[in-house]
């Protein structure tokens, strides 16, 4: 499998419903969906690791089309697969309900209805080759469903499909066969062309482009391409020019087409494109029916612009029997055919299936099509500072008093790393996620952070303090201010006017080391007692009696003041919830002026 590495709570942690952060009583929140439930272990000053501490139920996967039986092994192993083909999308709506996963090939349509009727259970979808425009990737997104691919195990299948079809075509192989088949002997009808000394365009430069230009090569043909985002020493490289759209296709005699279909691509072959055409060009398509207008290419070969089509994809699949195209006397169809060898297949299912794994214990793909690929590296590096990042937001939003709307968060990360040699986006997103899941139902992951943050109107920018020194560490310290709001313990507002926290990792374990302007130092486990007093003699000991009345275990005190006898803020971590008679109690020391329980 591609790179990856395990952050559990990451892609499938899910946050059970939560009432507001005033309330005592949400739940922490870092149990799966399918019954994965991962806690941090570790006591202070050992390194917290995630740990799978119970595993109730396994995954369900629904395979909805034929997927190669390596590809169902592996699932088997982990999950429990349900192999349903041809659902109807009514059926398939109501299936996902009750599936942690789907994989499809081309053939189903993964709308938003799909994920809307999942009710938030499906984590990820496997699209079982590469074409994932059946995906309603916008929907998936917003839904916090990861998309991956296999983008490429069916590469050569395809290349070599596009260079059987334009073989096939231009010797007219098909047509042949069905006339001597029809007991006819048509050898003058059926004279071909050769392809030694034409020249080829290939449409779209990547993986299957390529590919088919370098055995196009192979059997004497001139090779162009058009590629608005290939780069030219690449395609230089097998003796291949890239040029522009226009030359590519009015100097053609074959064009092949191998871009995936977008609102850009989407009938880039119409009336008007076919018109800029040599007379009697020949188009093969492995991509997708929708790159060529079907109408305009029928009235291109019937006019005689095109003299023959070869076409492996269409607009609809199945076409309608009486599509004029398929039924055309010069055009040669397949059904899909272009990933379909039993090597592709049983390649494509694995890399499918370690994927679709993957993201169900929690890791990131690295053939995720909606999520920043994040190195499996990396990831090792920054797990504790992502376990810090989103326990800061936590505490953040725990500070807002209720009625102050969060619009605004700034986020300073200090590191003596170079600002190109730190990617925040993990961070950004865990912060995102400590912010929102505590305030609201939605659960918010890697995939979903950003939408959800735009969508709540939630402004997170980002700063970078650069420090001097070594940059073995990626982070020094992240520091999370939310701005334009009151705070339910105002001594967490800083001098500047923002609740501010800020914390560093110490020996693996996230510390809480800023509460607004002052310094305190407590590591980030269980929950929090925030106390404002007036520094004196005792206070540790009064607070400490009280919780210790009610057995409840403190696994960390600090105290940070602006100078000796003056207002001070004490930072208590508690393993256990004290009960709210303990909490008033505490309130009620005399020289508490607030103080606010903080639930990690
Ligand atoms: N028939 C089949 O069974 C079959 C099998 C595999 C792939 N495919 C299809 O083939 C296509 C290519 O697959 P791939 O694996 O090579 O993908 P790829 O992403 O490696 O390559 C696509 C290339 O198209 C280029 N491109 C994007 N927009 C373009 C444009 N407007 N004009 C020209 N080029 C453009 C991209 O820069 C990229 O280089 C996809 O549509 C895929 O779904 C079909
Ligand atoms: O995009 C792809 O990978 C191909 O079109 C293959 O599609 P299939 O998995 O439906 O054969």
């Amino acid at each position: 499998m591609a790179a990856s590495a395990s952050l559990s709570s990451f892609i499938s942690a899910r946050a059970t419903r939560k009432s507001s952060p005033s309330s005592l009583s949400w739940k922490p929140p870092l149990s799966s969906a399918f019954g994965v439930s991962v806690a941090i272990s570790g006591r202070r000053r050992e390194a917290p690791v995630f740990v799978v501490v119970a595993m109730d139920a396994k995954p369900t996967v629904l395979v909805a089309e034929k997927l190669g039986e390596a590809g169902l092994k592996l699932l088997k192993n982990v999950a429990n697969v349900d192999c349903s083909y041809n659902l109807s999308p009514e059926e398939l709506c109501t299936k996902i309900s009750l599936c942690d996963a789907l994989i499809v090939r081309s053939g189903t349509k993964v709308s938003r209805e799909v994920f809307e009727a999942s009710g938030g259970r499906l984590k990820v979808v496997g699209r079982a080759g590469v074409g994932i425009d059946n995906v309603d990737l916008a929907a998936a997104t917003e839904h916090g469903c990861l998309v991956v691919n296999a983008p490429t195990a069916n590469t050569v299948a395809a290349a070599e499909h596009g260079i059987a079809l334009l073989t096939a075509m231009a010797r007219n192989v098909a047509q042949a066969d069905a006339s001597i088949k029809a007991g006819k002997w048509q050898r003058n009808k059926y004279v071909g062309v050769s392809l030694v000394g034409k020249t080829l365009s290939v449409m779209g430069f990547g993986k299957v482009g390529s590919e088919v230009a370098r055995r196009a090569k192979g059997l004497g043909m001139h090779v162009i391409s058009h590629d608005p985002y290939a780069p030219a020493d690449r395609a230089r490289a097998i003796g291949v020019e890239l040029v522009s759209f226009d030359e590519a296709i009015a100097t053609a005699d074959f064009i092949s087409l191998h871009m995936p279909l977008t609102p850009a691509t989407s009938k880039v072959l119409n009336d008007e494109t076919f018109a800029k055409m040599k007379k009697g060009v020949r188009i093969i398509n492995v991509a997708r029916g929708g790159v060529i207008d079907e109408e305009a290419l029928v009235k291109a070969l019937d006019v005689g612009i095109v003299a023959q089509a070869a076409l492996d994809v269409f607009t609809e699949e199945p076409p309608s029997k009486d599509s004029k195209l398929v039924l055309h006397e010069r055009v040669t169809v397949t059904p899909h055919l272009g990933a379909s060898t039993m090597e592709a297949q049983e390649g494509v299912a694995i890399e499918i299936a370690e994927a679709v794994v993957g993201a169900l214990k929690g890791e990131l793909a690295s053939t995720a099509v909606n999520a920043p690929m994040v190195p499996a590296e990396v990831l090792t590096e920054l797990k504790p500072f992502v376990q810090l990042a989103e326990m800061l937001g936590r505490l953040a939003v725990q500070l807002v008093a209720g009625g102050s709307g969060v619009k605004s968060v700034k986020v300073t990360y200090a590191s003596a790393r170079a600002p190109d040699d730190l990617d925040t986006r993990l961070l950004r997103a865990m912060i995102t996620k400590g912010l929102i899941e505590p305030i609201s139902s939605v659960f918010v992951n890697l995939v979903n952070a950003d939408f959800t943050a735009k969508q709540r109107g939630l402004r997170i920018s980002e700063e970078r303090m650069i420090l001097d020194g070594s940059p073995e560490n990626p982070l020094e310290s992240i520091q999370v201010q939310i701005a334009n709001v009151e705070s339910r313990f105002s001594s967490a507002i800083s001098d500047s006017g923002e609740i501010t926290v800020e914390g560093r990792v110490k020996d693996g374990i996230p510390h809480l080391t800023k509460v607004g302007s002052f310094e305190v130092d407590v590591s980030l486990e269980g929950s929090i007692i925030l106390c404002s007093q007036v520094d004196q003699p005792g206070m540790i000991g009064k607070v400490g009696s009280i919780l210790g009345e009610e057995n409840v275990n403190v696994s960390f005190m600090s105290v940070g003041r602006i100078a000796p006898r003056k207002q001070a803020v004490m930072a208590i971590g508690v393993d256990e919830q004290p009960s709210k008679e303990s909490l008033k109690r505490i309130g009620d020391i005399p020289a508490v002026e607030e103080f606010v329980f903080l639930k990690l």
